[in-house]
């Protein structure tokens, strides 16, 4: 599977908030976004989830056969989109009957986070971090090859993030890909970097 991103741009609020963002991503490989605040980084994920419009430039999919790109990822916004009053569990149910192509049972996945736990507690009670978890465990539990992640660290304490670090490298050992945005260093293996910045975005470092 190949993601291309060619000379994207993007306006919002009548204004331009970057252009000339241009990557690819191939299966197993990750791309970590960086960019000060209000650069654009969640903006980017936005578009490439089919959530906005780019203003111009191309996203293109290839090799998932008839599937779009939307049938084809996860995303994992600032905003958890957990049912408060649902427990862990449910919530996990829920989504595993929504997506389809179950993977992981909810049990697993919330054993794989480090929350089999707190299952059966509704997520209202749980703290940030456990919540963003829960949010986590979301994508283990139906396959979909493309994981995009805003700020997937934030509220994560250091033992959680060394389990969200196993998990993305192992989905990428899977031959699934990552587009992550980061404030603070994810410590994935030879990741591509890209930076974006007002009206333009640069090319740190791309693995060959
Ligand atoms: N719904 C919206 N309408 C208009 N402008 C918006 C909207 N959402 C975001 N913006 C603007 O788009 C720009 C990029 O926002 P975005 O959230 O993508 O930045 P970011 O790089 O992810 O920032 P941060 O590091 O603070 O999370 C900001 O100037 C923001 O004010």
């Amino acid at each position: 599977m190949r993601l291309s991103v060619n000379n994207l741009a993007c306006d919002r609020g009548g204004r331009r908030i970057f252009e000339g963002v241009s990557f690819t991503l191939l299966s197993g490989e990750a791309l970590v976004i960086t960019g000060r605040n209000g650069a654009g980084k969640s903006t980017l994920l936005e578009l490439l989830a089919g959530r906005l419009h780019p203003a111009g430039g191309k996203i293109i999919w290839e090799g998932a056969g008839e599937r779009s790109l939307t049938e084809c990822l996860h995303y994992v916004g600032h905003r958890d989109a957990l049912k408060s009053a649902l427990t862990a569990q449910e919530n996990l149910d829920f989504a595993r009957d929504f997506l389809g192509n179950p993977a992981l049972s909810p049990a697993e996945a919330l054993e794989a986070v480090g929350l089999a736990h707190a299952a059966r507690l509704p997520v209202g009670y749980l703290s940030a971090g456990q919540r963003h978890r829960v949010a986590l465990a979301r994508l283990l539990v139906a396959h979909r090859p493309l994981w995009l992640l805003d700020e997937p660290t934030s509220a994560l304490d250091a033992a959680s993030q060394e389990t969200l670090r196993q998990l993305l490298e192992n989905h990428r050992a899977q031959g699934g890909m990552i587009a992550a945005t980061t404030h603070s260093p994810l410590f994935l293996s030879e990741p591509k970097e890209i930076r974006i910045e007002r009206q333009s975005a640069r090319i740190e470092r791309e693995v060959p």
